[in-house]
């Protein structure tokens, strides 16, 4: 069996829908079909999710839902008049939306994951009802039937093991699945999301727990392309990466699809393709363990994202101190603060920090308590960074990788504020100002994609 997963740009209208069930009907190997919440329909639209965030801040602030809750409905009601749904299997999706300020929430975080995770509860119970009108026996399965079981961190949760046994039971269903993404509950009965773009998770979850030939996910591209098309204008398409590739290309800003969703993959062992909903016959992009890389091509992808803070401290002997190391992460600990990088020299180090990890209010206790601990001869946070990262399973084998890039990146006149090459074969990251890394991805992607034609 096949699971695949739409995103919200393949379930934004009727139209959009009505692609979607055709793909779904063209194989009947598609048996698991995890959906988003209706997304973009145009660019600078609302995707629901960012609706019913909104309509959870009004309530928060006390303030009137009624147009939010009504733009919300009418996203719904569009798709479901555009299959002549009974206005009787419409009225859970509406009574849900519209009720969801009358349930008791644990606090604010709860509340507002529960508000986000109704995206695409409702969207899985309406795609459910519009294929049984259809005459395509479906059924919606919701987390708490099928047991996807979350750890307890609102808008960052994590799927728990133990989930997987339970939800492999249900493979053996007659019915076509209809799985709400994004989100599960907690072993105490909360809902809890994964972070934005989550619902390529509870693909890969699925995937897994029914140990599926593939796992297909349907989006608004062609194929997953060697740079962000925002940044560099028709990019070449990737016809296969290997799991890591991916999973640095995802990191590293590919948004396409969601770094963590690999993980349940890999440990799977479940490739992935993705796919264009709207021209389903293209061969879209492979990611499996292991690929024959063309050595004309050592670099599948250059990424780039930006947010990110560096905390610079420079102390003299630093590599003569036994547990320096361990004493600055003992304090982003102390702080619960995670990190991403950390570069190192014989004196310097950069401990790369997410913005949103190291709040205005967090900086300088943190600040504080590195100089008392180590007493560093300077110490500095460098804001605005981005990270830009070159990536290919070629990197490993090829000589003068570095080289080209740091020319490449001299070419377009940035300079290079860190970077880090070792700890996986298979990228270089720099990190440059954010109002340089769009400028270092176009440079790097003319050296490596466009220098040979
Ligand atoms: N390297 C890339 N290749 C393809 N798409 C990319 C890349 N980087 C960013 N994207 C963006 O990812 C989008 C698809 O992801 P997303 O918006 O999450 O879709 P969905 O709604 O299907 O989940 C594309 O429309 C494209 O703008
Ligand atoms: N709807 C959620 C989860 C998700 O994965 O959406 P999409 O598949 O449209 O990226 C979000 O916007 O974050």
């Amino acid at each position: 069996m096949k699971v695949a997963k739409f995103g919200g740009s393949s379930l934004a209208t009727s139209t959009q829908l009505q692609k979607v069930i055709k793909i779904i009907r063209a194989d009947s190997k598609r048996k698991a079909i995890i959906v988003s919440a209706p997304g973009k329909r145009f660019s600078g639209d609302q995707k629901v999710t960012d609706l019913l965030i909104k309509y959870a801040q009004l309530v928060l602030a006390k303030e009137p839902v009624t147009e939010v809750q009504q733009q919300i409905l009418a996203r719904y009601q569009e798709i479901a008049t555009g299959f002549d749904l009974p206005a009787s299997e419409f009225q859970p999706i509406s009574e849900h939306i519209l009720n969801l300020p009358n349930q008791t929430y644990k606090n604010d975080a709860y509340l507002l994951d529960a508000f986000k995770a109704a995206g695409e509860d409702n969207n899985a119970k309406l795609i459910a009802a519009i294929l049984n009108h259809l005459g395509v026996p479906s059924h919606y399965l919701s987390p708490s039937e099928s047991g996807l079981v979350v750890s307890d961190h609102p808008g960052d949760a994590q799927v728990l093991e133990e989930s997987y046994a339970k939800l492999a039971t249900f493979k053996k269903s007659k019915k076509i699945l209809v799985i709400p993404g994004f989100f599960g509950y907690t072993e105490n009965g909360d809902i809890c999301t994964f972070s934005r773009g989550g619902s390529d998770i509870t693909g890969a979850i699925f995937s897994r727990a029914f140990k599926a030939e593939l796992y297909e996910n349907f989006t608004d591209v062609n194929a997953i392309y060697a740079a962000d098309p925002h940044i560099v204008p028709n990019p070449e398409p990737i016809d296969h990466l290997t799991f890591r590739e991916m999973r640095e290309l995802s990191y590293a800003g590919f948004s396409v699809f969601h770094d963590e969703a690999l993980i349940p993959a890999i440990e799977g062992g479940i490739s992935v393709r993705v796919k264009n909903t709207n021209q389903p016959t293209k061969p879209g992009t492979l990611i499996s363990a292991r690929k024959i890389y063309d050595a004309k091509k050592p670099i599948s992808g250059i990424a780039s994202d930006a947010g990110f803070l560096g905390i610079y401290i420079r102390k003299y002997l630093m590599n003569k101190q036994v547990g320096f190391v361990a004493t600055i992460l003992q304090i982003l600990a102390k702080h619960h603060v995670s990190f991403e990088h950390i570069p190192s020299g014989i004196d310097d180090l950069t401990v790369i920090i997410r913005e949103s990890e190291l709040t205005p209010e967090l900086e300088p206790k943190v600040l504080h308590d590195i100089r008392e601990a180590i007493h560093p001869d300077d110490l500095r946070i460098i804001h605005n960074y981005a990270l830009v990262m070159i990536v290919g399973e070629g990197i490993q084998d090829h000589i003068g990788m570095m080289a080209k890039a740091t020319n490449s990146i001299a070419q377009s006149g940035v300079s290079i504020v860190t970077l880090d090459h070792g700890a996986s074969p298979v990228s270089i990251m720099f990190g440059v100002r954010e109002k340089d890394a769009q400028n270092t991805v176009r440079g790097l992607y003319k050296t490596f994609f466009k220098a040979d034609k």
